[in-house]
């Protein structure tokens, strides 16, 4: 059975000063930190890269977070290097912009000894990952349109993770867009078990709350609770 990880997304933190939020975030009890890098090109929003990664990472070294990280770029095999050495431990990217490339992104990632992810946009259907399941560490089930933060989470999504998840015991499925404490449970039935969430974390009147929540309704489901 996979863990639950709930990771926030640090779109929602300071990015002015994004060390110590993050340390804040950790420290409150957050498994993974969702660096959301977006490109200006495969959604209309710009955000941060490789460089302010590394920053990062000069700051909370490799065991102390794990970063994972979803790019939403138009060309995702032209970032792994730079993302592995700025030291990202998990890179996931879009199928919709590596159609024609999936398996040599994949391959890419791992060699560069990074977590691979694959992820789709809520009109792709679920089934374009057929071949890839086997081959990745994590699926991502977009619950929102990508590009931005507080958005309405998409509960017809989660037929997509029904469908991953009765084929993939083991499989670590995320899902990423609008998840609170008030719809996690939705998320959690369909099998995901890393959970994103910004506005639901740091806009929660006590985070610290908002992220035990989270968890705990990963771990009820699987029955660990
Ligand atoms: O990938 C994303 C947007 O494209 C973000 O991870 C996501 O939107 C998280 O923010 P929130 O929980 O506020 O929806
Ligand atoms: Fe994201």
């Amino acid at each position: 059975m996979p863990g639950a990880y709930i990771s926030p997304s640090i779109l929602s933190g300071d990015f002015a000063d994004l060390a110590n939020d993050c340390q804040r975030i950790l420290d409150l009890g957050a498994d993974w930190l969702h660096v959301d890098i977006m490109d200006g090109h495969f959604v209309p929003n710009l955000t941060l890269g490789p460089p302010i990664v590394k920053s990062l990472r000069d700051h909370i070294p490799k065991g102390k977070a794990f970063l994972d990280c979803h790019l939403m770029v138009s060309n995702p095999l032209q970032w792994v290097p730079d993302m592995a050495a700025a030291g990202a431990d998990q890179y996931t990217f879009h199928y919709e912009a590596a159609v024609e490339k999936t398996d040599e992104v994949i391959a890419s990632i791992k060699e560069h000894g990074m977590k691979a992810g694959i992820t789709i946009k809520p009109g792709t259907p679920v089934e374009v990952l057929d071949p890839y399941f086997s081959k990745v560490d994590l699926v991502l089930i977009m619950t929102v349109e990508p590009g931005f933060g507080g958005q309405k989470f998409m509960p017809e999504m989660m037929s997509k993770v029904k469908y991953i998840r009765e084929r993939y015991p083991e499989l670590n499925i995320e899902v990423d867009g609008g998840l609170t404490a008030d719809n996690i449970d939705v998320a959690t039935q369909a099998g995901a078990n890393c959970i994103v969430a910004g506005t639901g974390v740091y806009k929660a009147e006590s985070p610290r709350d908002a992220i035990v929540v989270l968890r705990n309704s990963v771990l009820k489901q699987q029955g660990k609770l």
